[in-house]
């Protein structure tokens, strides 16, 4: 479903992303690991098209992606977040980042997005007296709203408390079970471990493992932490 080819990028003279490729099949949750600033956001953003590619290609569900490319509409994206009005209701926010897309309102899982979301009550309240769990909240339930089968989340349990975390991996799970493609970023390796069927690494904005989980486990004693650790030891500084 999400096809990456050669993808590179470089802000001036710094090399973010460098040849990288990578493939998310429907059914898979994939988990995208690597230190700060070895290029996943950077990656993510090309993925969906925010950011353009110095060279390589994406294609989802086979078509290819670019700004306002109608394949974006089956993608759930959360990366660096929509930026929200704050004198507005999170409901009005959600009512106006829909409009984008120029169908009707409701969305197709406004409901399920809603309850994912957990802001009870407060998705009536203006957005200005949300904490910064509640914003990645409403911003995970404009992602997940449109009933998206490809997902691309930049560390969507950023903020969120255990109950939550559990909640959108849950969501996640099910979405993949139901055949959707998730592609998630993260730092929270033991909630990897959990929730992901496939593993990529990237390190100084290239690729240094990919593959399911299992395999990648199955020659060590079962942490994913001591994996990532000895596949990224030494280069946290090599990034910057
Ligand atoms: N808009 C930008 N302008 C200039 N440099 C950028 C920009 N965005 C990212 N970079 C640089 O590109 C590299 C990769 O950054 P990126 O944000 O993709 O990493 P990351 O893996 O998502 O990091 P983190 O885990 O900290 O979120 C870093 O060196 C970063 O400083």
């Amino acid at each position: 479903m999400i096809e990456a080819d050669a993808l590179s990028k470089s802000y001036r003279r710094n090399r973010a992303v460098t040849q990288l490729s990578l493939r998310v099949e429907a059914g898979q949750i994939c988990a995208l690991l690597g230190p700060n600033g070895a290029g996943k956001t950077t990656t993510m953003r090309m993925l969906v098209g925010l950011t353009e590619p110095d060279a390589g290609s994406v294609r989802i569900a086979g078509s290819p992606v670019r700004l306002g490319a109608a394949v974006l509409g089956r993608v759930g994206a959360l990366i660096d977040g929509p930026a929200l009005v704050p004198h507005l209701s999170g409901i009005a926010n959600l009512r106006l980042l829909w409009a984008a897309s120029r169908r009707a309102w409701p969305p197709p899982a406004l409901d399920e997005a809603v309850e994912l979301a957990g802001l009870g009550r407060a998705i009536d309240r203006k957005v200005k007296g949300y904490s910064a769990g509640m914003k990645q909240r409403l911003m995970l339930a404009h992602a997940v709203m449109r009933s998206p089968d490809v997902f691309v989340l930049d560390e969507p349990a950023t903020g969120l408390d255990p109950a939550e975390v559990r909640a959108l991996r849950q969501y996640l799970a099910a979405r993949s079970a139901a055949g959707a493609a998730v592609l998630i970023s993260s730092h929270q390796l033991a909630e990897v471990q959990l929730l992901a069927s496939h593993i990529v690494v990237v390190v100084g904005g290239r690729l240094v493992m990919a593959g399911p989980l299992d395999d990648l486990l199955a020659d060590g004693d079962g942490s994913l932490e001591d994996v990532y650790l000895a596949l990224t030891e030494g280069s946290e500084h090599a990034a910057f």
